[in-house]
Order: structure tokens, then sequence, then C-alpha cells
């Protein structure tokens, strides 16, 4: 499917998809019945049966274990050959280096000196040995091997990395060897041709280093780092090399899916892995809905890898055009979002209808814990990777965010608003990109009018605007030619605007995970941000949140904002409710934290 523009893209975006008004009727009905029934002799997780996942797992479990052990008792011997071989070549060198000085310093014993240049010889000759049994990782081997720069790297430069970037590793299976977090493009197994799209990168992301060996290796993952951190490579890149590293009869069809809550986030992610997949021979489709199914179906039956909203994904499956018996590579992004309120129910179809065998993934910049134990259900033995220092996993924004709150009157809003335009839109400025972002539609038209009649130039991204104009909003935005834009909570999460300068929250979200991701529209990839919020008393059931938010990232907390108390409440599941019960699935994880 060719590049598609944003203007192409209608639909179900930022709002849930209630799945019995997407739902197709007769063939899902039959879909759903088969559900229901299937959910009466299902395995309960925490009151809510397990649908789809545990359709008849039992029949098959025996022999995925055995499998599973089997691989794991292979690897087991593997690193054990590999720990003996390391261990003689270890063994060679100290004897060298033992004989070395010894002869180095002169004792006059020719016998030292000989048996010094012997032990050179043999930890040479074993080094060359272990490099001819262990060549460069063959691109069409789908099996992980450490580049063997990388393997050859001092430790003390792996643990400077680890420490530097504050990684936080939550493995549940006791690891075989340990994975050596990919520092440099150059390690990673694909050809140059695939490297391209990282030429205008100095170096892999933290999320991206630390996942890729793991995900190369096909574990289960969920991936949390701040907002603008690469996400989208960190699971494309192994997304494209899982296709690619098959025999070419075993490419055929839809090998994966990549899941996301917006059409506007769907584009730019299939943007992304459109570069990655090209130079791998492979084609990748974006469907989302309120356009044409036609082009999109057709495109289906060529695609490899899918990129898609749940709703008009869902519609597809329903209607026999998009095939995931095969995609055994799934990506939920912005993941608390997908399991989350509506989306819940169409993620457990779309997920129902892949491959038992297969690779989940979750990325995400927030993961409260009301979603934690729901997205077990859809893993096996996820690795957990966090970066910052953030080992429980605690609601985090981005340190290059600088964070004003001002606890203002509700009245006073717009003028505090016109105020702050003013400050920071004039001069050599005046050209500078600011998001500001309401709660209600309404609210958004309301804004965005008093904006404009104040001369400023504006667009407006909310859901009650034809796609349309949504969407030419959106570009001019992007583009430079009009650098304000009004939105409400459609453009918080995973929307990569080049160059935001200021995110200004006029009335604040529903939950401080929202309030994250919104300002994470500026300080992406490395750069410097800033963020202000106008607080009313409306709001102070989220003051408690909030102050946690700030004082994490060291921010100034406003005495005004303290009064309104600190207490959090806790966020109960949609489906849970407030009696959702937080389990620690990483208990026996073991966890390594670098720092
Ligand atoms: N290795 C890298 N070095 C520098 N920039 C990078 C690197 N990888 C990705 N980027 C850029 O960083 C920006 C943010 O990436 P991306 O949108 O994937 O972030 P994200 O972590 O998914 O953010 P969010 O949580 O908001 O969805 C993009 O412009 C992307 O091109």
């Amino acid at each position: 499917m060719a590049k598609r523009p944003i203007s192409d893209v209608v639909a179900e975006d930022g709002v849930a998809v209630k799945p019995e008004l997407s739902r197709k009727k007769s063939k899902k009905d039959k879909i759903e019945k088969s559900k229901k029934s299937a959910t009466a002799s299902a395995p309960e997780v925490n009151g809510l049966a397990q649908v789809g996942e545990a359709n008849g797992r039992s029949a098959d479990d025996a022999e995925d274990n055995e499998k599973l052990s089997k691989a794991e008792r292979k690897a087991a011997r593997r690193a054990r050959r590999e720990g003996k071989e390391a261990t003689g070549a270890k063994k060679a060198e100290t004897e060298a280096a033992i004989a070395e000085p010894r002869a180095a310093a002169g004792d006059g014993d020719e016998d030292v000196a000989k048996a010094a240049r012997k032990a050179a010889r043999k930890a040479e000759k074993k080094r060359l040995q272990e490099a001819a049994t262990n060549p460069e990782p063959a691109a069409e081997s789908g099996e992980y091997q450490e580049n063997r720069e990388l393997a050859q790297l001092p430790q003390s430069e792996i643990d400077a990395f680890l420490t530097k970037n504050v990684m936080t590793i939550d493995d549940p299976k006791p690891a075989a060897r340990k994975l050596r977090p990919i520092t440099n493009f150059k390690y990673l197994p694909i050809d140059d041709a695939q490297r391209a799209p990282f030429a205008k990168f100095s170096a892999p992301t933290p999320i991206q280093a630390a996942t890729w060996p793991f995900l190369l290796s096909g574990r289960d993952m969920v991936g949390v780092a701040e907002t603008g951190s690469g996400k989208t490579l960190a699971f494309g890149v192994p997304c494209v090399r899982s296709i690619s590293s098959l025999p070419k009869d075993k490419q055929r069809g839809i090998k994966a899916v990549i899941v996301s809550p917006t059409r506007e986030l769907a584009v730019q992610i299939y943007d992304q892995l459109v570069a990655l997949a090209t130079p791998a021979g492979l084609q990748v489709v974006c469907v989302y809905g309120g356009v044409p199914k036609d082009p999109q179906v057709a495109a289906c039956r060529k695609a490899h890898i899918v990129v898609a909203t749940p709703g008009r994904l869902n519609d597809l499956i329903g209607d026999g055009s998009a095939d995931l018996s095969k995609a055994d590579y799934v990506v939920l992004d912005e993941a608390d979002r997908m399991l989350d309120k509506g989306f819940e129910e169409a993620i457990r179809q779309i997920i129902s209808q892949t491959p038992r065998k297969r690779q989940t993934l979750m990325f995400t910049a927030t993961w409260p814990p009301s979603v934690r134990e729901l997205a077990s259900t859809f893993m096996n033995s996820p690795v957990k990777i966090t970066i910052g220092d953030n080992v429980s996993g605690e609601l985090r924004a981005n340190v290059r965010i600088k964070q004003l709150v001002e606890v203002v009157d509700p009245r006073a809003k717009e003028q505090r608003l016109l105020q702050l335009l003013k400050q920071y839109q004039s001069g050599k400025n005046k050209d500078d990109r600011i998001l500001v972002f309401c709660l209600y539609k309404k609210e958004a038209v309301r804004i965005e009018n008093f904006i404009r009649m104040k001369g400023f130039r504006v667009g407006g991204i909310h859901g009650d605007l034809s796609q349309e104009k949504r969407s030419a909003s959106l570009a001019a935005f992007k583009e430079g030619q009009v650098p304000l834009l009004v939105a409400t909570d459609v453009a918080a999460r995973g929307l990569d605007i080049p160059a935001v300068k200021l995110v200004i929250n006029v009335t604040f979200p529903l939950t401080a995970e929202d309030y994250v991701h919104r300002i994470g529209r500026t300080g992406r990839a490395g750069k410097e941000g800033l963020a202000i919020t106008l607080f009313t008393e409306h709001d102070k059931g989220l003051s408690g949140s909030l102050i946690n938010v700030l004082k994490a990232a060291n921010q100034p907390v406003p005495e005004d904002l303290m009064k309104f108390g600190t207490t959090v409440k806790k966020k109960g599941h949609d489906a849970y409710g407030a009696f959702y019960k937080d389990v620690d699935s990483t208990k026996q994880a073991t966890k390594i934290t670098f720092e």
C-alpha cells in the first residue's frame, strides 16, 4: 500500500471502540457466541474469564512445555559448552599472563620464557578457533547471536552504559546467558540496506539498546520508557527482522500486527515501519476506520505487517479480509491505553485470532498497576524493561520537560492563556510551535475561536471536526504553516510532532497518565521542553498524583497546589473496578537494576 497521508485517515481514534457498535452482525456474532461458551469453561483471572487465550489451551500445553523444556535444555547445554570454551581460553590467557611477567622480569629462566611463548600461542590459537566456530550471525538465521565485536567489549564498558541509563530488567526466566545491550547500530544482526534508516541517528536510544537483544531472542516484553524515547523503533526493528530472517516461503501472509489507539498514531507507526520494511522487501499496510475498506482489504492480501486501530482491524477479521492466524509478532503500542476502557474487548478479539505461540510486546511511557495483571494474561513470562530511575514502575514524566503549574480561578483561564501566548509567541519566537490541550471538544472549539479572534494563526484537532479538517490542521502544524494547535486528548499519545516548544494544558486531563503523555509532545528525542498547566479547584481530585509527578521529576510544586491535598486516589481498572487487587506479577523475576 502506498504511503497514506493522514488526510485519508478517518474514524474511531481517541474514543474507546465500543465492541457492540463496531461489531458486524452475522459472522462476528458467531465469533462472539463461541467466545461466550468458551468463557464459561475458561479459567478465571481476578474474576475475569480469559477468552480466546484460554481456549483449547490444555490440549496443546503439554506439547508446548515439552518443546519449551527441550529448547531450554538445548540453551543450557550450549551455555555450558560456551562456558567450557571460555574457561579454556581464559586458562590459556591466564597461563600466558602469568608466564609473561616472569619472563619479562628477566629471571634468566629460558624455560619460563618458552612457557610464556607457548601459552601465548595457545591463547591466540584458542581465540582464532572460537572466531571460526562462532561466525557473524547469518542474516537468514532466526536465532539471535550476539555480534562478535559486541561480545568482545570489556564488561566495564557495558556496565557503564547500563549504569548511565539506569535500566531495570525484570526477567522471570533464568538467563542461559546475559544479553548485552546493543549499544551501536552496527551490532544489529541486519544487513547494511536495513541499517540505512538509522543513518540520521548517532546511537540507539536506551530503550532500543536494552530491548533489542531480548526481542531478537523471541521474548515477550513490557517496555516502559519516557515519552519520545524511540519506542517505535524498539519494537519495529525486531518486527522486520523476525520476518526477514525466515525462509522466503515462510514469509507469506500477515506475520506481524501492531495495534495503536489512534489513527494518526497508526499512520505515524506505519511510516516508520515502511522505512524499515522496504529494504527487507516486506510490505506494510495501515488499517483504520472511516475510509473505504476495499483498498485496505486488497493491501492486506499482500501485507506482511499490519498496523491498525482496533475497530477496523476487527471489522476486517470479521469479514475474513484479515487473516491473523500466522501473525506471531503482536505489539500493543500505548499498551496501558489499549488495555483500558472499551479497547480491552477489541484487543482480546484481535489477540484471539493470532497463534497461541507468538511473541507479544507491550510498549508505553506509563504503566499503571491497574492494567499490569490483565497484560500478563496475554503474555508468556515477559521480560520487563524499564528505563529511568523508576524501579517500582511509578508514573514518571520525561525529566527534560520543565513543568510549571499555575493554580488559577476557572474564570481567569482564557486571559491567562492569552498572556502566555503573547509571552511565548512574540518577536523572534513568533513561529514557535505551541500545543494547547483542552479536555472537551466544545471547549477546544471555543478556545480555538478565542485564540483566532485575538489574531493568532491556529488550527484544531478533535473528534467533532471532519477528518479532512483535522488532518489539514495537523499537517499545517507539523509543517510549520500554523504555529498553534488546539487539541483534545486525541493528540495526547504518541504523536511525534517536530520541535513543539511548549505544551499548555488549559484544562487538566482526566488522569495523571494522560498529563504525562500530553506534556510528552514536547522534549522529544533528547531535546528540552516546557509545559505549563492551568490547574483549578475543579481538578483538585488529581492534585496528589500531579504533585507526585512533579516531585519525581524535581519540578517546583506550588504552595497553592499543595493546598488541594496530596492524597492519591487509587485508580481501579474499568473492568475490575475499585476492588482491583494489585498483584506483583514480577515477584519471581530476577530483577537487575543498574544505577
Ligand atoms: N536512536 C535514535 N536516536 C535519535 N532519535 C531517535 C532514535 N530513535 C528514534 N528517534 C526519534 O525519536 C523521536 C521519538 O520516537 P518515538 O515516536 O518512537 O518515541 P516514543 O518513545 O514512542 O514516544 P511516545 O511515548 O510519545 O509514543 C522520533 O522523531 C524518532 O525518529
